[in-house]
């Protein structure tokens, strides 16, 4: 939660410019640009169908934009080979990826895969890579069970920990405290704040991003409705405005960080 460093020369990292996307015939993304900032944990906010997961989609290269364009350092995602953009990016998904007749330590395993040469074993380093991640994601008792006896929780989890063990420098989360219980959800978010990654999170939970990240991008039907540091961006007017909710927002000690208190009617809009 502490000020990032600043990039080295060239080491722009990951950003999105002007990037538009259709889904379904509909314009879901309208010439959005997001320029996180390297080392920082960012939070996109945005009510259901903003365009949250499209854009992260569009920052992992899983999806094209249409107009604009996804950079990583500099470069155009498109131009990229797939292994070297998997060496640098990972991904935690809304939905835990089936794999049924895997151990957990073999699921984290897969997020070694954009380091090893084919066919070759696993080397110490990546065993190592995989037996941090486990212990960081309190899952090292878990390692020998099968994901399907996994609860949904222990699953993101292993997401994560299997995107900690690819080492990357850029990290994607959708909506990573689903299924989480508070501790959970706490202990996931204190462990990502504090990884000094590129981080971009998506989140509904207005006062856990208060407490984690270090700048919010808010989004609202596919446009940059706000951005900036948290206290900037959170306010009365932003959830009125974006949500069409009536909150007090308060800062309240010992850090100051918002904390918005909903007042259950709804809001005019405009
Ligand atoms: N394949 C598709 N076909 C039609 N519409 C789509 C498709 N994919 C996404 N959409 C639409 O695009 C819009 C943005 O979806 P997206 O999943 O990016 O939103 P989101 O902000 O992540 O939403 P949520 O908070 O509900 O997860 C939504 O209206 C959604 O219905």
């Amino acid at each position: 939660m502490t000020d990032a460093p600043s990039p080295a020369p060239g080491r722009t990292g990951l950003r999105a410019e002007r990037v538009s996307r259709t889904a379904g015939g509909a314009l879901v993304l309208d010439g959005v640009t997001l320029a996180p900032r390297p080392g920082a944990l960012t939070g996109l906010l945005g009510p259901n169908g903003s365009g949250k997961s499209t854009l992260l989609r569009l920052l992992a290269g899983v999806l094209a934009p249409e107009t604009g364009v996804v950079t990583l350092d500099g470069d155009p995602l498109r131009g990229l080979p797939r292994r070297e953009l998997a060496r640098r990016v990972a991904v935690v998904g809304q939905h835990a990826d089936t794999q049924v007749g895997l151990t957990v330590a073999d699921a984290v395993r897969l997020g070694r895969l954009p380091h090893r040469r084919a066919w070759s074993p696993p080397t110490a380093a990546d065993e190592e890579a995989v037996r941090s991640a486990l212990a960081r994601t309190g899952l090292s008792g878990l390692a020998h069970r099968t994901w399907h006896t996994l609860s949904g929780g222990e699953r993101q989890r292993v997401q994560l920990a299997r995107a900690l063990a690819q080492e990357p420098r850029e990290l994607l989360l959708d909506e990573p405290t689903n299924h989480l219980d508070v501790r959970h959800q706490l202990d996931l978010l204190a462990l990502v704040s504090g990884l000094r990654l590129t981080c971009v999170m998506a989140l509904h939970d207005l006062n856990l991003a208060a407490l984690y990240c270090d700048h919010l991008v808010v989004l609202r039907e596919g446009r940059v409705a706000a951005a900036g540091p948290v206290a900037e961006v959170l306010t009365e007017r932003l959830v009125a405005d974006v949500y069409g909710v009536r909150a007090a927002v308060t800062h309240p000690a010992p850090d100051g960080r918002p904390h918005v208190r909903y007042l259950g009617a709804p809001a005019g809009r405009g």
